[in-house]
């Protein structure tokens, strides 16, 4: 006898380096995309309902330009045009599922990505899109404090602030007052904050768009973070980027080739029945 009162969805929780997401199997196009935004408000909160910083719909390409394509919205709704370490999770569910095989291309709103599967290692490598609109050394007035600030788009917004301490940094007021920084309206941006401890190692908290707060990590927020403290000769082309959840997010900037590596995992299938919570 089924413990639910109607028809149910099945879901995979995955998490890539921390940023944790559901992943919805929408093969059969059961979702509509009108009806995504509603989905991820209802389904992402924390405590209320299963929580995620972000959801994701996993769907064939029919393009003929990838063997996957998906739907990315924030926790708060909103649909982002990429996610790194989203596409990592997508990409490992993908082949777990058979859709793909463990090398294939990918459909975002951002372009293809290409993406590799490493299962001896429960690792997957996104290559992103080319980094676009890169600025460096615009100054930034964050509520009467002057930063030093840099930008680059690995796909979606990224505004990068080096510090020299950035385990004491407020990054819930400070992240919030660059993300709704006017310079960057009407669309917003992630707020980066790194420290350098060698040309390989780099420290980063990220406060996200669309999850309006720090996450454990951030894949194409680790990317800019590289593409602009190598463009300012503060590290090398190669770097391991160390995220607030503690784990290693190894990027390479070859030209404008960007590659972002990591651990990806999927933690548990679950069912909800999306009627009861009003979906
Ligand atoms: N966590 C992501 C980025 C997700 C999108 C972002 N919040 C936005 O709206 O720009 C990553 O790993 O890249």
């Amino acid at each position: 006898m089924s413990i639910f009162t109607g028809p149910t969805q099945f879901f995979y929780k995955m998490q890539g380096s921390g940023n944790d997401f559901i992943v919805i199997d929408n093969r059969a196009k059961t979702i509509s995309p009108a009806e995504m935004p509603r989905w991820a408000k209802t389904l992402c909160p924390h405590a209320f309902s299963i929580g995620a910083d972000g959801i994701i719909f996993l769907e064939i390409d029919n393009s003929g330009q990838a063997a996957t394509r998906w739907h990315f919205f924030n926790a708060d709704g909103s649909r982002a045009e990429m996610c790194g370490n989203g596409s990592r999770c997508a990409t490992l569910l993908a082949h777990k599922l058979g859709m793909a095989p463990a090398e294939h291309l990918m459909l975002t709103d951002a372009g293809t990505v290409y993406a590799q599967v490493f299962p001896e290692a429960d690792e997957v490598e996104v290559q992103l899109t080319p980094a676009r609109d890169m600025a460096l050394n615009f100054t930034l007035d964050l509520g009467g404090e002057t930063f030093t600030a840099h930008f680059a788009n690995t796909g979606v917004p990224h505004t990068v602030i080096v510090t020299d301490d950035v385990k004491n940094l407020d990054i819930k007021d400070l992240g919030a007052k660059v993300r709704y920084h006017d310079r960057f309206a009407p669309a917003g941006t992630n707020a980066n904050f790194i420290q350098v401890l060698s040309r390989q190692e780099l420290l980063l908290r990220t406060y996200e768009r669309g999850v309006e707060g720090e996450t454990y990590a951030c894949g194409t927020g680790a990317a800019a973070s590289v593409a602009v403290a190598h463009a300012l000769n503060l590290c090398d082309a190669e770097a391991r980027v160390t995220t607030s959840g503690s784990e290693v997010l190894g990027i390479k900037v070859h030209g404008s080739d960007i590659f972002l590596r990591g651990k990806a995992q999927l933690v548990y299938k679950g069912e909800f029945c999306p009627a009861a919570l009003g979906l």
